[in-house]
């Protein structure tokens, strides 16, 4: 979508499970071997009581909402503010929404709330998109 196709309140959604196998291919892909996404001992003594997922992972779904749907394909991504409220545990499913909060057509920018929530309803992130949306 163009800027011009686009309104304050528009919203789009993906949904994902968050498996293992996520976890650990994001750890190679990234690097990221943190125990608290890859060994179970240590993780089962942190006060989450086991292995969660990469933060930066579940956010990736928010990429993807931007990049695919809203505003989709030819989205350049300028920038992101996260806030990590709960933990993504193995086998949650994250739902990331982006809603348009704010339109610069001068600048050709959109600033877009970005929440993602698990199979709950529980928030597990918050935070604001901005995004280049394509201009054709
Ligand atoms: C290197 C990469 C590692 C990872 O990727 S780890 C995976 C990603 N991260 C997570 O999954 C963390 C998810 N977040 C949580 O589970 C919870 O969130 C916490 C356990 C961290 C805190 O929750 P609670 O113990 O219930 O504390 P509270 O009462 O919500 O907040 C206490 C103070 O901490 C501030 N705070 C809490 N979360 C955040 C946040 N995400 N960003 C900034 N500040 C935060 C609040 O404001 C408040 O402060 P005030 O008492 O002054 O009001």
């Amino acid at each position: 979508m163009t800027i011009q196709e686009m309104k304050i309140g528009d919203s789009a959604s993906t949904v994902k499970t968050i498996g293992e196998s996520d976890v650990y291919l994001f750890a190679g892909i990234t690097g990221d071997l943190n125990p608290a996404h890859t060994d179970e001992v240590s993780a089962s003594q942190t006060p989450f009581g086991g292995r969660i997922a990469h933060g930066i992972l579940s956010a990736g779904l928010i990429s993807a909402v931007l990049g695919m749907r809203l505003p989709g394909p030819g989205t350049i991504y300028l920038g992101q503010e996260l806030k990590f409220t709960k933990p993504v545990r193995f086998g949650d499913t994250v739902t990331a929404t982006c809603t348009v909060s704010e339109l610069l057509p001068e600048k050709n920018i959109v600033r877009l709330e970005t929440i993602c929530t698990n199979q709950d309803g529980d928030m597990v992130i918050k935070g604001m998109a901005t995004v280049m949306p394509p201009r054709r």
